[in-house]
């Protein structure tokens, strides 16, 4: 369903590529997380799928289409078969939760009929009935990732992408939602989901495909992810903040209250 061979991608005025022959197949029907630190390459992943950036080598395989033959013409289409939901929601704020998820059936030319019978249904699916007529500044952050995610699965997509969809979520919301995927998943949708989120990772137990530089260093069915640690900065380590905190010492010492200025 997504299959990636000897994949490369340098951006434009970078000199080191931000994926590096990566190899991975995804089947039909999948689950698969991407994980890897910050840099590693996940979001570019997600964006050659979604043929926003191109491979500068490599094939990339998505629905049946290669990705370097399709023409610019062709991408709307093809983009119809994918659903794609972001850490940011990317909900329209004017518009109602009901008026978000027909939006993404009128652009491709639904009858409203369908939209009628469709939107309703897909909502009581996200766990959103209800709250049909609110706009999106009137939900919870975990309920604006639910209405990211009906308008991204209403369409039935053969593929759902996901780029650290609970990164700006609370961890108990963030697990709350990585089951609305599971769910959206054994409807027979293919789900590839990027994030950094080890406890949901090691919740599900699926598929876990990481990414170090560019590079897959891991690939394993029902996979764990144990996330780097970063270590604490220094407070001092900053040279701008020495240099504050040694003026602020030379103030300090001349500070009157500090050395019987009152008796001026
Ligand atoms: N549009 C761009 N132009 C140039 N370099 C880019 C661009 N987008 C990403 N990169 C670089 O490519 C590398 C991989 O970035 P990418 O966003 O794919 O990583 P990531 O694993 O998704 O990171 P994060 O978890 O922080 O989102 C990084 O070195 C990044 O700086």
């Amino acid at each position: 369903m997504i299959r990636f061979d000897n994949v490369t991608k340098v951006y434009p005025r970078s000199t080191r590529p931000a994926l590096s022959d990566v190899n991975v197949n995804v089947e039909r029907g999948e689950f698969v997380f991407v994980v890897g630190p910050s840099g590693s390459g996940k979001s570019t992943l997600l964006r050659l799928a979604l043929r926003e950036e191109r491979a500068t080598s490599g094939t990339v395989l998505v629905a049946g289409q290669d990705l370097g033959s399709l023409s610019a013409r062709k991408v709307p289409r093809f983009r119809r078969e994918i659903g794609a939901v972001f850490q940011d929601f990317r909900l329209l704020p004017g518009k109602t939760v009901d008026q978000n998820v027909a939006f993404a059936l009128q652009v491709i030319g639904k009858p409203s009929s369908a939209i009628r019978q469709l939107v309703p249904e897909t909502l009581e699916m996200v766990g959103l009935e209800g709250k049909g007529k609110r706009l999106p500044h009137q939900l919870s952050g975990g309920e604006q990732q639910r209405v990211a995610i009906a308008r991204a699965i209403v369409n039935k997509p053969q593929i759902l992408l996901c780029d650290e969809p609970t990164g700006n979520l609370d961890p108990k919301i963030s697990l709350d939602i990585v089951h609305l995927l599971d769910r959206v998943n054994r409807t027979g949708t293919t789900v590839v989901m990027a994030t950094h989120d080890a406890d949901t990772v090691n919740q599900l137990r699926r598929r876990v495909v990481q990414l170090d530089e560019g590079r897959i260093v891991r690939d394993e069915q029902h996979g764990t992810y144990l996330a780097p640690v970063v270590p604490e900065e220094s407070p001092v380590e900053d040279p701008e903040a020495v240099e504050d905190a040694e003026v602020a010492e030379e103030i300090g010492d001349l500070d009157p209250e500090r050395f019987g200025g009152e008796d001026r």
